[in-house]
């Protein structure tokens, strides 16, 4: 007969320690239970107990102060941190104070079940105390179950150096999760950079991620120092990494598997020490289907995958967020708002296209254009029909060709993380012209490259030569 395992539980909730002393005692377990912090670390300094399940408030010591200390006496003894506070720096402290799990109350008692059985019988391995990262500089606003899921994930992955892809639509924390990530890891003392795939010309980006040498290619007056090297000993953002051409794709997972990287027109291996973040709104098993990216290089990215959900899947965040985004607009000198029910109410029924990011925005006109400081549902009503998208469409249908080239180069300037200046602006821009115009052009004439050519005022061989360099389909038996 095999001994039963004893279970500590602490936790000030009478309800709670009832709920768990049975169902842990139905699954076979010795369960001692109790209600505050001194009885558990008596029990704990006493060698009573294989596992430990305890919250975090209690009355007379923080059940999160207390893992380091456990840890240090009976490094073994694993213990799972519950938590009603549910946010996400609950979820960090925990796991870098070397707790086996975080449960964020409410939670399943089968899943609780099936966390015990997995303290209980994995491998022993030595969780090495994380220094741990001070200060809430980076508030993930949300308490919906699919954001503590969030949480879990990433307070866990702070403690390693595993590559991550997180998906999910435009506006919805993809970038800040790959913050959180490099603010609370392990490589939060080195840099973080971050690289947008869909901002850069495509003929740049391989020696924007991985530098050039002098002369490597036209233009390339000096040698260049590329983000791979730039990000050194911290993390390595690749933003859009569905938008990344072929050629690059085919590079970064030679380095991915060599573990170093030579810069374009260079030959010595430069040994790559980042953790790789990468992130996208495109369905990459789609575009694997599609042959536009290498299903090679998604597994090796696609480690831990993280999945954003969208803003109108997680409806009961909207007041958090929206209330937060109205304090981040004070900061930033705005008037201070409130918001009524009726304008919550309408918050929430609204679909979110554009997720956190669009919340944000309205926030901020709301907070700029109304004078009152109650917000009622009139004006958020209002405001979301101002920005409806049909009304977008049409004010684009109007714009000159001049706006839409500034507003495009305006978003194009702010996809630059690290702000201007940009190198080489001048070609890239022209380069981001050239492609859509040549396709235009030869689509015009249905691939005839004679007949764009004239069109265009080009001598032939000088479009050919562009078709090449810019990777254009070419449409044979037209031209
Ligand atoms: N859970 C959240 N808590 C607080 N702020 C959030 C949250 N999610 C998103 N935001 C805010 O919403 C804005 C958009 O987020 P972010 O830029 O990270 O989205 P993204 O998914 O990277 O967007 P895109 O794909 O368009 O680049 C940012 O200002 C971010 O701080």
């Amino acid at each position: 007969m095999t001994e039963t395992r004893t279970i500590l539980v602490a936790d000030d909730d009478r309800a709670i320690r009832t709920v768990l002393s049975q169902a842990l005692g139905r699954a076979g377990y010795t369960v001692r239970a109790t209600s505050s912090a001194a009885t558990l670390w008596r029990w704990v300094e006493e060698g009573i107990g294989d596992l430990v399940i305890t919250d975090v408030i209690m009355p007379d010591e923080n059940g999160l102060d207390l893992v380091p200390r456990i840890k240090r006496v009976r490094p073994e003894l694993r213990v799972v941190v519950m938590s009603a506070q549910s946010t996400f720096m609950t979820a960090v402290k925990a796991a870098q104070r070397g707790a086996f799990e975080y449960m964020p109350k409410p939670f399943d008692l089968k899943e609780l079940l099936a966390v015990v059985s997995r303290a209980l019988t994995a491998p022993a391995v030595a969780v090495p105390q994380e220094e741990e990262a001070e200060g809430e500089r980076l508030p993930l606003i949300g308490r919906s179950a699919a954001m503590q899921e969030i949480y879990r994930t990433v307070a866990r992955l702070t403690t390693t150096d595993l590559t991550v892809m997180i998906t999910g639509e435009s506006g919805t924390g993809k970038e800040l999760v790959s913050r959180a990530l490099h603010d609370y890891g392990r490589r939060r003392t080195g840099p973080f950079v971050a690289i947008n795939m869909a901002a850069i010309p495509r003929e740049l980006i391989e020696s924007e991620l991985f530098g050039h040498e002098r002369g490597a290619f036209t233009g390339a007056l000096s040698r260049g120092v590329g983000r791979f090297e730039q990000a050194a000993g911290g993390t390595l953002f690749l933003d859009e990494i569905g938008d990344m051409p072929p050629e690059a794709q085919t590079r970064l997972l030679r380095v991915l598997q060599e573990g170093e990287f030579t810069t374009v027109g260079g030959r010595n291996p430069i040994k790559a020490n980042v953790r790789i973040v990468a992130a996208t709104h495109r369905d990459l098993r789609q575009a694997i289907r599609q042959g536009l990216f290498r299903e090679d290089l998604f597994y090796r990215l696609n480690v831990v995958p993280i999945r954003l959900p969208p803003l109108r899947e997680r409806a009961e965040d909207i007041p958090l967020l929206a209330r937060h985004f109205l304090d981040r607009a004070k900061a930033a000198g705005l008037p201070g708002k409130q918001l009524d029910q009726g304008a919550v109410d309408r918050l929430r029924q609204h679909s979110w296209p554009g997720n956190a990011r669009e919340l944000e925005n309205l926030m901020r006109r709301l907070a700029a254009l109304y004078p009152q400081e109650v917000i009622g549902g009139d004006a958020v009503a209002n405001e979301l029909a101002e920005a409806e998208p049909v009304a977008e469409m049409e004010a684009r249908a109007s714009e000159t060709l001049e706006q839409a080239v500034e507003r495009h180069l305006s978003s194009f300037v702010a996809a630059q993380k690290d702000g201007l200046p940009v190198r080489d602006l001048y070609e890239r821009v022209l380069a981001e012209v050239e492609r859509p115009l040549l396709r235009l052009a030869l689509a015009a004439t249905r691939g005839n490259q004679i007949k764009a050519a004239a069109m265009l005022g080009l001598n032939r061989n000088t479009l050919r030569k562009k078709i090449r360099e810019l990777d254009l389909p070419v449409v044979r038996g037209l031209s």
